[in-house]
């Protein structure tokens, strides 16, 4: 699975979002060490802030199915940019995902921003920051 496939990948994941509100598909598609890409679609809700962006979705699938080792994740969306996640996904990520792994950002235009993990956050409230007195 390449960086191209898994960009594939998040844009087939765009197709389910579930965006009655917003209209604004989202796609994620996360790749685990071994192989698996798990997909996920933004899920919006009538009370608004309930809504599930499709990074998090992704992670959630994958957490829940007792993955927790991944190499990259892919982002896509119709914007002007390649798509930069919100601040609660670049923390969600910033926890499960190793400081060093790859992150592409992307939109519709094909452009795609390659960062890791670490830029998209830097300074994270991490685990350790628990028991750091
Ligand atoms: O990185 C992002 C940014 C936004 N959204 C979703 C949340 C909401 O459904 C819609 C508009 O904010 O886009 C994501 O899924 N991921
Ligand atoms: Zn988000």
């Amino acid at each position: 699975m390449d960086k191209n496939q898994l960009i594939q990948e998040a844009k087939a994941a765009m197709e389910m979002a579930y965006v009655p509100y917003s209209k604004f598909q989202v796609g994620a598609a996360l790749l685990t060490k071994d192989g698996k890409v798990y997909k996920g679609c933004n899920i919006e809700n009538a009370a608004y802030s309930m809504t599930n962006c499709a990074e998090r979705t992704a992670l959630f699938k994958a957490v829940s199915e007792g993955d927790k080792e991944f190499a990259a994740i892919a982002v896509i969306a119709d914007t002007n940019r390649p798509v930069p996640p919100c601040g609660a996904c670049r923390q969600v990520i910033s926890e499960l995902c190793d400081p060093e792994m790859k992150v592409y950002l992307t939109n519709l235009q094909g452009q795609v921003q390659e960062l890791t993990v670490k830029e998209l956050l830097p300074g994270a409230f991490s685990p350790e920051d628990l028991h750091d007195k």
